[in-house]
């Protein structure tokens, strides 16, 4: 982009907070070509796994050094147009931007929240640092956005992840002290999107940077309340002005003083292959502020919240008693998901959590050994995914969700159908085909395509007919 393309203001501004010198040079950087990134889903597949020469060649890799799993490729290469992306093995996500959820060190178990979600590059990254274990809330405020962070999550495979959509009071009023970890990628005036996207340039201006600070502090109240004692903090926005990143966090230092700040981070464009961003990790103190009785008086447990439940671990007949416990109509499907599983996906083991049946739907909802969550916390609340989506129930009959294909494997399915990548086959089931296949063939098929699902079919007289969803199927 031209160095005139950017408002003047705009220009001054980074020119009196990194001086003449740097100032220049950051200015430069914005006629250089953007960094393209993609990071691994460890979920499925690691640095070490075959596909993965496939990949480096494929798509030109260079490790991202912030990021064990993130890579840069080459835009010619496409990735996102790759039959591998439709099967979930790596989110497109701009370099620095991965930069947040590294500093922020997820582990499996902890429940978690990203409070700021969609489209999902922060959420798809703590749950494979989760390796599926533990509860990750991923919230968005908008409707249309939090669809497409439910996607995201779907194409990741991931089980262990509620999608809600709720204004981020609509979440601390219902999960108070709640989190060991909560992610807050805030909505922010973008300026490290200029060269990404130049419709940001346009939007800016000094007073959008005001409003986008007053909107940051805002949240940040209600992140807070949410935070366990003890509980990290990742605060992050893909701007530079001092005002949104560490004016706002030295005002969240004086405002509450048992937060303290572990570390700062920036990527900057002159200095490092990336397009910026900003990152703060901060720990909530002990319990000291809660003696004082410094934390919010508007924020009171819901009665019934924590509940101290063991979770026991175990295979899906030793979580039937669990759906005992609740309705007969959520029994009833969780044993039809039971007898179809026996039959087609015997190697599926939930994560730790308990079968909930919405309607017609059935879902198995996670929960971490910090948090219990029941349905009736979630009332009133839109809930976009109530974690992992297994099937419907349909007179009578199971019939498996797609959601539960993404978050299989190969070897947890009876039968596989596994394709080339560059195959027509590949390109024919992903624009939502029938594929021919053996007489020999029958029942439910986890479809892969190196090994990895892309979704289900059903098998009878020679033909697979396709099961992936109408909204789901592209052209290559
Ligand atoms: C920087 S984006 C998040 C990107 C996401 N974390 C990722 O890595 O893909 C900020 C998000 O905040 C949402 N947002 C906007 N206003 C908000 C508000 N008042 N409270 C909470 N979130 C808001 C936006 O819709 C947007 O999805």
């Amino acid at each position: 982009m031209e160095q005139q393309a950017l408002p003047a203001d705009y220009v001054k501004n980074m020119t009196n907070l990194l001086g003449a010198e740097e100032g220049e040079q950051f200015l430069k950087s914005y006629g250089k070509p953007r960094a393209y990134g993609l990071r691994l889903n460890t979920l499925k597949m690691t640095p070490s796994s075959p596909v993965m020469e496939v990949m480096k060649n494929q798509f030109h890799l260079r490790e991202v050094p912030w990021c064990q799993n993130g890579f840069y490729y080459e835009e010619s290469s496409r990735p996102g147009k790759h039959p591998y992306h439709a099967a979930g093995l790596y989110y497109i996500q701009e370099p620095s931007a991965m930069s947040a959820v590294e500093l922020l060190a997820p582990e499996p178990g902890e429940t978690i929240l990203d409070l700021a979600g969609a489209p999902g590059g922060k959420t798809t990254q703590i749950a494979a640092r989760m390796k599926g274990e533990g509860l990750l809330i991923a919230n968005e405020i908008h409707p249309q956005r939090a669809k497409i962070l439910a996607e995201n999550v779907e194409r990741w495979g991931i089980r262990n992840t509620v999608v809600t959509q709720s204004a981020p009071e609509g979440l601390s009023s219902r999960f108070p002290l709640t989190f060991d970890r909560i992610m807050l990628d805030a909505p922010c005036s973008g300026e490290g999107m200029f060269r990404k996207d130049p419709e940001a340039v346009k939007e800016w201006s000094e007073r959008s940077v005001e409003a986008c600070a007053a909107r940051q502090w805002d949240i940040i109240h209600d992140a807070i309340k949410m935070l366990k004692p003890g509980g990290r903090l990742a605060y992050s926005t893909c701007t530079f002005n001092r005002q949104e990143n560490e004016e706002t966090i030295a005002r969240l230092l004086e405002t509450y003083p048992f937060m303290e700040l572990i570390t700062e981070k920036r990527i900057w464009p002159h200095k490092q292959e990336g397009e910026g961003h900003y990152v703060a990790l901060l720990q909530r103190g002990g319990t000291a502020e809660e003696k004082l009785g410094i934390i919010g008086a508007d924020v009171k447990p819901i009665r019934g919240r924590l509940q101290a439940e063991s979770g026991a671990k175990g295979g899906r007949k030793a979580k039937a008693g669990k759906a005992a416990g609740s309705s007969k109509e959520t029994l009833a499907a969780w044993q039809a998901f039971q007898t179809w599983a026996d039959e087609d996906l015997p190697g599926y083991i939930p994560a730790d959590g308990s079968p909930e049946l919405f309607g017609e739907a059935l879902y198995w909802l996670p929960r971490s050994s910090g948090l219990s969550l029941q349905m009736s916390q979630l009332s009133g609340l839109k809930v976009p995914r109530a974690g992992l989506h297994l099937g419907e129930l349909r007179k009578g009959r199971f019939q498996p969700s797609h959601a539960l294909a993404m978050a299989s494997s190969a070897k947890e399915a009876a039968r596989t159908w596994d394709l080339e990548p560059t195959s027509p086959e590949a390109a024919a089931y992903l624009r939502g085909e029938t594929l021919p296949v053996p007489d020999s063939l029958k029942g439910w098929t986890l479809v892969t395509v190196s090994g990895y699902p892309l979704g289900f079919g059903k098998a009878s007289g020679g033909q697979l007919k396709n099961h992936l969803p109408k909204g789901l199927r592209i052209q290559l």
